[in-house]
């Protein structure tokens, strides 16, 4: 299915939005100012009485058994004992060997990321999105990128929205000469203004964070696969990684039952390292029929293998279906950090003895672009995109929406 919808749709939707707010007779006070006037019916567009008909998610989406007592085994991988000794890697190796091959999601504990600097990042999500509308938008997500401000994504999506607001923003490597060092927090000044130097800054420091632990991940990951040697097949291919960083803001939801903070979906990306803000719990993950809920150890984050990574091993590390719910009184907050090749990287798995090929060779971009133009992020995203990418020889119709042959052709 592609719910993606024009400039035009989305503005029309975001107009019902309004209207839905004020219609609902909540609207507690109508100020003059337009941009308040606009601050008031978001929020109150999270207090509705019932969530809007945009909101309500299929029954399929949401009926599937959801066990809140049977949680999913997430084994916590100790980061620093795997890089002080040969004991502390063989047991680091063989627990996300085991997490990997079923489900892809592990935790790891051990990581060297400061607890203030974890606080710092989510209290200044939470700060940035009790900001009123008009100040969010500033930062608007342009169409087409996936970086910037949305409420529920409603500039893409008319159907199945979630009840979240997101604010993403990239992440570079800094090269060798030490440029670039400043991307977060140069997007932070440029967007939302001076004033949000510093929260860039935090945020800065935290990509760089989360950028040292998936590279101390990566080692463990290439060990697991035998591929560890000299560095590593994996830790060298994201050498010099383009990453996504998203805060994520599950408002409470008068009908949690009938909508999803984050629908049911694969993650595009490579790994993801979350944080969760406190307690509130909300990540499920689809095992074995049933959506079993993941609880973080404190301190720990929780990482899942994503799709560019499960095509990166030919498939046998899996990149599984996860999802958010949200709550009836509790809000609930996450930091997703999404780690992404180099745009124009080949994602191919190392050479293996005769092995056949699951995916075919892509780049980060094209998967980028599918996610972004042609198809929304759901539980087949990888074999929709192979079929884009590749598409049966007797498809006319298919071949016209395939990407031109250059992109495919391009090499490391
Ligand atoms: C390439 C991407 C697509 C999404 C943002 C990044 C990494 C994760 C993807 C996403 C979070 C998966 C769930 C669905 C989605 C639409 C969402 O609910 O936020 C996804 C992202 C997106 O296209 O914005
Ligand atoms: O908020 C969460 O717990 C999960 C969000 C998620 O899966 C995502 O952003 O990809
Ligand atoms: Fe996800």
């Amino acid at each position: 299915m592609v719910y993606i919808s024009n400039a035009q749709d989305a503005s029309k939707l975001v107009v019902a939005m309004v209207e839905s707010a004020r219609g609902g007779g909540t609207l507690a006070a109508k100020r003059g100012e337009a941009d308040d006037d606009a601050a008031v019916v978001v929020l109150d567009l999270w207090r509705q009485p019932k969530i809007p008909a945009p909101f309500v998610w299929p029954r399929a989406d949401v009926a599937l058994p959801s066990s809140p007592t049977r949680e999913l085994d997430v084994p916590v991988v100790d980061l620093a004992a795997a890089l002080r000794d040969a004991a502390g890697m063989r047991r680091a190796v063989a627990q996300v060997a085991a997490a990997c091959a079923s489900h892809g999601f592990f935790q790891v504990s051990g990581h060297g990321v400061p607890p203030s600097l974890a606080r710092a990042a989510l209290d200044g999500a939470a700060g940035f999105f009790r900001l009123p509308l008009a100040a969010k938008q500033r930062a608007r997500r342009a169409p087409g990128t996936v970086t910037g401000y949305t409420a529920a994504h409603a500039d893409r999506f008319v159907s199945n929205l979630p009840w979240k607001e997101t604010l993403s923003f990239g992440h570079r490597h800094a090269n060798a000469a030490g440029n670039n060092n400043s991307s977060v927090a140069d997007y932070f000044s440029s967007t939302l203004g001076d004033s949000f130097k510093h929260l860039g800054e935090v945020y800065q420091e935290y990509c760089e964070a989360m950028e040292e632990v998936t590279k101390t991940i990566m080692a463990v990951l290439g060990e697991s696969l035998g591929v560890g040697g000299g560095g590593g097949y994996y830790r060298e291919f994201f050498e010099d990684s383009s990453s996504i960083m998203r805060c994520n803001y599950y408002p409470p939801c008068p009908e949690p039952e009938r909508t999803l903070g984050t629908g049911p979906h694969c993650d595009p990306s490579a790994l993801t390292v979350l944080l969760q803000d406190g307690d509130v719990d909300g990540l499920q993950v689809l095992v074995g029929g049933a959506w079993r809920p993941v609880r973080p150890e404190p301190g720990a984050f929780v990482v899942n293998i994503g799709d560019t990574f499960m095509a990166l091993t030919n498939g046998r590390y899996k990149s599984c279906l996860h999802r958010a719910v949200v709550h009836r009184e509790q809000e609930r907050r996450s930091l997703a950090f999404f780690l992404c090749p180099r745009e124009d990287r080949v994602v191919r798995p190392p050479a293996g003895a005769g092995e056949r090929r699951l995916y075919p060779d892509f780049t980060w971009a094209d998967l980028m672009r599918f996610t972004q133009r042609h198809y929304r992020a759901d539980t087949r995203t990888l074999d929709a995109f192979a079929r884009w990418l590749r598409p049966p020889a007797c498809s006319g119709a298919a071949t016209a929406a395939g990407p031109p042959t250059a992109t495919q052709a391009a090499t490391v």
